[in-house]
């Protein structure tokens, strides 16, 4: 193959970007000329902009099933958006487009289509997502994570790949992490990630109960963009960062036990590690309850323990933050009997294979 070009789209969260992180890193290896289309200005611009990909942003609009005055100006948005996502690609000429989710895919993929281009989708979570339903009408292929997911498309383009993570993950260092932590091997490191936006009710209900869990646990909060408690700065045994990129290899493998929103990306590291993890999934009122399918699967599985964010107060946390640590061996065991697809190495077959 001659032309070796590729164009990557997601985002709005990073839950639609890293996995593409993920692939793009084999395909570079593997000498693929890689071009990165995100929305100006969201967490895709920053995230890829440390990756040295070249980074196009163009406008977007998001979709909505609810009012909002926005709904009058998002679509000029997306058009705008797929005149823009249009020029890159006449311009860059790539052999395929892959598409991991997000509103700003919409306008991609559209254009894409518009050129002939082969379009990939990958979908995360157990239920497809607006902005991946509407792009499943242009696309070639669909991945899935979840092999539940394989009857939400047309079984002519659907195929079930797992969750591609970016290997980095694996190589973390338990003893890299404390020391970057400043932390110790005394007590054990517990981490809360509230899904890469941050989740304010996560955060509030944890740093009610900081005393007591600090006396158990050192504590690394992951607490999104804008939700930094200064207050708490040099509190003893707890670290909150709004986002961590190159270290979350080290802190994942020094941390014993995992409390988690339940977006599918993060879950799914979190079962390649065998970390034993406690989600609380978005709710229905803020969502349209991806998270509690994805939480709900993993429970079934016996890979996770799950508090519904309408049970969530500081108890409820502290007793099944107890529970966790009673079920940790147990849910290890379940764990280590998954047979994850070889993901990376089969989206890989595929990309070529629809490049030729
Ligand atoms: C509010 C919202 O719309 N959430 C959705 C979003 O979640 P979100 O963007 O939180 O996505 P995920 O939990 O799936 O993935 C987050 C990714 O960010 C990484 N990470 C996170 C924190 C950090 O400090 N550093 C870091 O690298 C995680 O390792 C993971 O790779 O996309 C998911 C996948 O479609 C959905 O399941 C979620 O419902």
């Amino acid at each position: 193959m001659t032309n070796k070009k590729i164009v990557f789209t997601g985002g709005g969260s990073a839950g639609h970007v890293t996995p593409n992180i993920a692939i793009m890193n084999k395909l570079k290896a593997a000498g693929w000329d890689i071009t990165y289309i995100g929305s100006r200005k969201g967490i895709e611009e920053d995230i890829i902009g440390k990756e040295d990909i070249p980074f196009h942003g163009i406008s977007s609009g998001k979709l909505r099933r609810y009012f909002d005055w926005k709904n009058f100006s998002d679509p000029l948005r997306i058009i705008k958006g797929a005149m823009e996502a249009l020029m890159i690609l006449r311009k860059v000429k790539p052999k395929v487009v892959f598409s991991k989710g997000g509103f700003v895919t919409v306008p991609v993929v559209m254009a894409a289509k518009m050129l002939k281009i082969p379009v990939i989708i990958h979908e995360s979570d157990i239920t497809p997502g607006l902005a991946n339903k509407i792009a499943t009408k242009f696309a070639t292929r669909v991945f899935v994570t979840f092999d539940e997911t394989l009857n939400h498309f047309p079984s002519d383009k659907v195929l079930f790949t797992g969750s591609p993570i970016r290997e980095e993950l694996f190589k973390g260092k338990g003893q890299e992490g404390r020391a970057w932590l400043g932390f110790h091997e005394k007590k054990p490191i517990l981490t809360i990630m509230g899904g890469s936006l941050g989740a304010k009710k996560i955060n509030e209900t944890l740093r009610q109960v900081l005393t007591q869990l600090t006396e158990q646990y050192q504590i690394v909060h992951l607490c999104g963009k804008g939700n930094m408690d200064r207050s708490l700065e040099g509190v003893k045994g707890y670290k909150q960062f709004e986002y961590i990129n190159q270290e979350l290899p080290d802190v994942l493998a020094a941390s014993e036990f995992i409390i988690s929103r339940a977006g599918a990306n993060s879950i799914f590291e979190f079962l390649a590690l065998r970390k034993p993890m406690l989600l609380i999934p978005l709710s229905r009122n803020a969502s349209r309850g991806d998270q509690i399918l994805n939480a709900q699967s993993f429970e079934k599985k016996g890979f996770a323990k799950v508090l519904f964010e309408e049970d969530l107060t500081t108890e409820t946390l502290l007793t099944q933050l107890e529970a966790l640590k009673n079920e940790k061996d147990q849910l290890q065991k379940n764990m280590s009997k998954d047979s994850a697809p070889n993901t990376l190495e089969i989206i890989l077959k595929e990309i070529i294979n629809t490049a030729k």
